[in-house]
């Protein structure tokens, strides 16, 4: 995706541009160079040479939805599933140029400030900093457009009518919450190469399928269950940002003296979707200029997890939520006030048998100190504005690099 030349020559925008990347990145303006300062757009980091991909490519006339529930979703195991984006209007219509024209003057979020307020630029600039050598084409984590509202505001929400909900995953069961107050749950996202999403678990343990349009993406996934002390330590020379990420734990993952779960490269190439379960661990580290579209979802194979992780995590909106299902899906409320009654009793008696929700608790989400999926997907998402979990005390070991 090159974009028409530009140069920031005239000030006033490359005053405004330094502004946007301050308020986003305000851990990186202290000096000059600190945004480069790793040098990373010299390095080899996009280079893919030895990354073996074993994750399956399943064509979707191949792969009904019976099928994939039995064999992806409900076992909880990623997949690469190819085509579904083959007559989207997107795929053709969203070309750099198009985008230029249609939405040049719109604003996209590309991070949050120090208050958690979003951080725009007009995408018409964004496309200048993506290929400027100054800026997006030299920084070593660029800005990454990720923006959680661009199917609902005025400028931009023509493009949701470009791609359709693959036929997968359309169950959708956080739509009965109600559009207004139901979690952010569609991005568009757009970013150079080393932009990306650092190592993160999807909220309230929804799962998500994400549709590459342009460009490649390099995934590391690590299953259910990794400690996050293991994947993510509190360590300096270890940020969120999936550049970091890749330089640093990715590499000690690769070492025979690794503890824990085997990371799963992945290599994404355009029109490919891949099917992220719930509770799995992923970082994406963009290898040239990418365009993508992604949503996470609740469905009948994931609910339980989602309603113990959102009564706990959104207690209000989960009461919300239980009180559309008791109308419109009934079998689903009675499994979540079975769920709950179970709980409350396992916290009555102390016990603690129920293996996966103490896990998922201790080692696999942050959502119960989060206060919406949108801030834990902007701390998922290219803005390091994160809040490190402490290790758990059974997970104190530290690693070498
Ligand atoms: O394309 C990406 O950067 C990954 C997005 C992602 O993991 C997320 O939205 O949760
Ligand atoms: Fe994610």
């Amino acid at each position: 995706m090159s974009s028409t030349a530009c140069c920031y020559g005239d000030n006033d925008r490359e005053r405004k541009l330094r502004k946007v990347k301050r308020a986003a990145r305000s851990e990186l303006s202290n000096s000059k160079g600190d945004w480069y300062k790793h040098g990373y757009a010299q390095s080899d980091i996009c280079n893919t040479a030895g990354i073996e991909d074993h994750i399956p490519r399943i064509y979707w006339k191949d792969l009904s939805r019976e099928e994939f529930v039995e064999r992806f979703e409900r076992p909880r195991i990623p997949v690469v599933i190819t085509g579904l984006a083959d007559d989207w209007p997107a795929s053709k219509n969203w070309t750099p140029d198009r985008l230029r024209h249609l939405y040049g003057e719109h604003k996209f979020k590309v991070g949050s400030d120090d208050e958690g307020y979003a951080v725009r630029l007009p995408m018409a600039w964004y496309f200048d900093y993506m290929s400027d050598p100054l800026h997006g084409g030299r920084d070593d984590s660029p800005l990454y457009i990720f923006d959680g509202t661009f199917a609902d505001r005025e400028g931009s929400k023509s493009m949701r009518k470009d791609y359709e909900v693959p036929f997968y995953f359309q169950e959708d069961l956080f739509r009965y919450v109600g559009e207004k107050r139901r979690p952010p749950y569609r991005w568009l996202v757009m970013g150079p190469a080393r932009s990306g999403s650092g190592l993160h678990i999807d909220p309230l343990a929804t799962s998500a399928w994400n549709t590459l349009l342009a460009g490649k993406k390099r995934w590391a996934l690590l299953p259910p269950g990794t400690p996050r002390c293991h994947v993510l330590p509190r360590e300096q020379g270890v940020e969120r940002e999936a550049v970091s990420w890749f330089s640093t734990v990715y590499l000690r993952a690769k070492k025979a003296d690794w503890p824990t779960a085997q990371v799963v490269d992945l290599l994404q190439a355009p029109g490919e979707t891949v099917f992220i379960p719930g509770g799995w661990w992923h970082a994406v580290l963009n290898l040239d200029d990418t365009l993508a579209v992604t949503q996470n979802y609740v469905s009948g194979a994931n609910f339980e997890r989602v309603w113990k992780h959102t009564r706990k995590g959104r207690p209000k909106m989960s009461q919300r939520w239980l009180g559309a299902l008791e109308q419109e899906r009934p079998e689903l409320a009675a499994k979540a006030h079975d769920l709950t009654n179970r709980e409350d009793l396992e916290c009555d008696t102390g016990s603690s048998s129920d293996s996966s929700s103490s896990s998922s608790d201790s080692s696999e989400s942050s959502d119960s100190e989060s206060s919406s999926v949108s801030n834990t997907r902007q701390r998922a998402g290219s803005d390091a504005k994160t809040r490190v979990q402490a290790c758990t005390s059974e997970c104190k070991e530290t690693f070498k690099a």
